[in-house]
């Protein structure tokens, strides 16, 4: 098909990703906000033009921000669209509007998160969020692997979680849903290597956007009927707080973490898995350097029940500045 071309260079190649000279179309969903937003525009800033990118909301209502941030970029390498992760006739719609229906790189960012004690949650709930965070990504890649298979070429990346990794507390149904994300996409990896196409799973810790907000809007509201009183005091009086320290300690910017992606996204052979957050490396490490589990468990237990101002003094060592904010270039 007809490929898109950018404004005065010249008509785009099907060629290897160093060589061509045509833009490669990047299609991301969630950029009213955050992470999605920030990579958007830094891809369509891109100094060398390499990208012509669709940057997609469910809510075009929300766009002004996007917008702003894309300055001059906008109309040229960035356009705005709509797209509902969780709705198939709103990615055919969206797919339709791309010339040559050809995605190049496919950023599945959308999602959501859910925290408290799963007896406060409904299963229509929880299936909600695997709806958005699981199966929002799947029903995009559904879309665009044909035409990626068939041209042999492509890219897959997914704004995964260190709760795809390992499970926090209070954080059951949203790590179950990017847990979920890490297996599906790690066994496409292995297949789609035949075809030339790439898969990326990016592990940011905590990132400062409107992720952590909303969650607490959320359980300001929430009643949690059906929850005894210890867990609702051990959420309330030990989790929120430990979560709120870490937010304020550990917490990236979602510009540092676009700009890990930009990175992955400009690499001949990029990486499955990509952590952001060095400062929260430590945590990671506790669950590979013991498989059985149990050194996460127990640590991560004793951390916030035994010894909550250890905790406190860690992170605020953490936060100190003597360690880098990104995991180093690669
Ligand atoms: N912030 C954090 O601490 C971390 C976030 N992540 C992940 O990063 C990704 C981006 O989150 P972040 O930027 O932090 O948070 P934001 O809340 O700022 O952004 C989330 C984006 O996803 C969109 N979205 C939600 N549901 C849908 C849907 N059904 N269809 C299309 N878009 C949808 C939101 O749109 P709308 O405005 O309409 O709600 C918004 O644009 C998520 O996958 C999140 O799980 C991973 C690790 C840490
Ligand atoms: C309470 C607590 C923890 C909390 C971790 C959190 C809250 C991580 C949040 C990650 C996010 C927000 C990822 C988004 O996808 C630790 C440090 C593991 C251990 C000690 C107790």
């Amino acid at each position: 098909g007809q490929r898109q071309v950018l404004p005065g260079g010249g008509p785009a190649s099907t060629e290897g990703i160093n060589m061509a000279a045509a833009p490669r179309t990047v299609l991301i969903s969630g950029c009213s906000s955050g992470i999605g937003l920030e990579l958007a525009v830094q891809l369509a800033r891109d100094p060398r033009q390499r990208y012509q990118v669709v940057a997609t909301m469910r809510d075009l209502g929300k766009k002004e921000a996007l917008e702003a941030a894309a300055g001059e970029a906008l109309g040229q390498t960035l356009t705005v669209a709509q797209l509902d992760v969780c709705s198939d006739e709103s990615v055919a719609q969206c797919l339709s509007c791309i010339q040559g229906g050809e995605v190049d790189v496919l950023v599945n960012n959308a999602g959501m998160g859910a925290v408290g004690p799963v007896e406060g949650l409904s299963i229509a709930a929880m299936q909600n969020i695997f709806d958005t965070n699981f199966f929002g990504a799947v029903r995009l890649v559904k879309a665009v692997l044909p035409g990626m298979k068939r041209r042999r070429q492509g890219h897959i990346v997914v704004v995964s979680s260190v709760m795809g990794l390992q499970g926090v507390m209070f954080n059951d149904v949203y790590a179950a849903s990017k847990f979920a994300l890490e297996g599906f996409f790690e066994s496409l990896a292995i297949q789609l290597l035949q075809f030339n196409i790439f898969i990326s799973l990016v592990e940011p810790g905590p990132v400062v956007t409107e992720f952590e907000g909303k969650l607490l809007a959320q359980v300001s509201t929430a009643e949690f009927p059906d929850t005894d009183p210890d867990t609702l005091r051990y959420f309330r009086d030990f989790y929120l707080p430990a979560s709120r320290e870490l937010f304020r300690s550990v917490g990236q910017s979602p510009q540092d973490v676009a700009q890990v992606i930009v990175k992955i996204i400009g690499k001949a052979r990029p990486p499955l898995r990509r952590q952001t957050n060095a400062r929260y490396s430590p945590l990671t490490l506790l669950k590979a350097v013991d498989p059985s589990g149990v050194l996460y468990v127990r640590t991560t237990h004793s951390l916030l029940f035994r010894w909550p101002r250890l905790l406190n003094l860690g992170l605020r060592c953490l936060a100190c500045g003597c360690l880098p904010t990104r995991v180093g270039p690669r």
